[in-house]
């Protein structure tokens, strides 16, 4: 199915479980809102499944978007281009932080090659959907086409829908590519509208002093982009500031609200292409979970223009997934406890 219709088709989450769940835990064996934002986080599952108690997710996907950055030969990150297909590797030899962790969960582990710059040979758990050799590099003109943005968008869209046809219940946003950071900060500054000091990241650990030339190439691209593109056209952006990653992350997300399952965003590459989903699909946040807080300033803020309150804040500078697979576990406690906890009156607790 095209990405941009079904969009335009995605439903908000069902607010009479929403509301139903919220109403339960007040029957459950503790004192009202003792559990937090886990109680808020059950009902979100709740509202999705439409359904009072939930079934826990319990088949995780993590899918994790891989692609090249042309802005890599600015010099904005320590790490050479080829370090992106190198781990590639490591993901499918299950040697990564995101295989580690996917493992406690049972979370299958997909690679998607949106855009690596160097050939990958076919294997088990790779995906190769190349929209390009890496993109362009987006402090001298547009990162890629608008063709290969809506390209990486249905990319990132069918593997969601492919997960959940093969019943996996859970999504979880993953992504690798030397250099990201500095396109997510660009979209970031770009679609908050906020300085592009207040956004930028140290990324892999970078110097100060690059991490000024990283500000300036920043600036330059979103003044270049907000001189011809608005923050609605969302094809517009991505073409002038993303990565593939970007665009197959925002088909991702809306592939998991017209699927209807929850999907965990991670640090700043997915929480940055979720402020571009909203424009393309408002209601498809609704299926989102901010799993943490990353380390990188822009991940922040825009998780708070998305109004998401992060569940996690470990201080990960990581990516591929890492922080949203943490965060598994608690989504999944969090509706186990609403599902199986005794209610005053089964457990013969004395209500006050
Ligand atoms: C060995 C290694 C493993 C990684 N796993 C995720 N990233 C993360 O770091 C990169 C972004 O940071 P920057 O913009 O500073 O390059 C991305 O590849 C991201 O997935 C890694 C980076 C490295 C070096
Ligand atoms: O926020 C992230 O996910 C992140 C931070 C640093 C490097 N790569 C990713």
């Amino acid at each position: 199915m095209d990405v941009f219709e079904a969009a335009k088709l995605v439903v908000g989450i069902d607010t009479k479980s929403f509301e139903e769940a919220k109403a339960r835990q007040l029957t459950l064996t503790k004192p009202p809102y003792a559990l937090g934002a886990l109680e808020d986080v059950a009902a979100q599952i709740c509202g999705i499944a439409s359904l009072v108690p939930a079934r826990t997710p319990s088949r995780g996907a993590l899918a994790i978007f891989a692609g090249d950055h042309g802005v890599l030969e600015e010099g904005i990150s320590p790490w050479p281009m080829e370090v992106t297909a190198q781990m590639v590797g490591n993901f499918l030899s299950g040697g990564a932080a995101a295989n580690v962790l996917a493992k406690r969960t049972s979370t299958k582990v997909l690679v998607v090659d949106v855009g690596v710059a160097l050939d990958l040979v076919p294997t088990e758990g790779l995906i190769i959907q190349k929209v390009a050799k890496g993109t362009s590099n987006l402090a001298k003109g547009a990162a890629m086409t608008r063709e290969q943005a809506a390209k990486a968008i249905q990319v990132g869209f069918d593997v969601a829908c492919d997960l959940v046809l093969d019943g996996h219940d859970i999504l979880i946003a993953g992504d690798m590519g030397i250099g990201n950071t500095t396109p997510s900060a660009a979209i970031v500054a770009f679609m908050v509208g906020a300085p592009v000091a207040s956004v930028t990241g140290y990324g892999t650990g970078i110097s100060s002093e690059l991490f000024e030339k990283k500000v300036a190439i920043i600036e330059s691209a979103v003044s270049r982009t907000a001189s011809s593109i608005d923050r609605s056209d969302v094809l517009g952006v991505l073409s002038s500031i993303g990565g593939f990653e970007h665009g197959a992350t925002v088909g991702f997300i809306i592939g998991a609200a017209f699927s209807k399952v929850p999907l965990v965003l991670d640090g700043v590459i997915s929480n940055s292409s979720a402020l571009l989903a909203r424009e393309l699909s408002p209601l498809s946040l609704q299926y989102c979970f901010a799993g943490h807080a990353s380390r990188e300033v822009g991940a922040k803020v825009a998780n708070s223009a998305l109004g998401m309150e992060p569940l996690l804040n470990l201080d990960l500078a990581l990516g591929e997934g890492s922080g949203a697979l943490l965060a598994l576990g608690l989504i999944q406690g969090a509706t186990d406890l609403l599902a199986d906890m005794a209610t005053f009156d089964q457990a013969g607790v004395t209500e006050k």
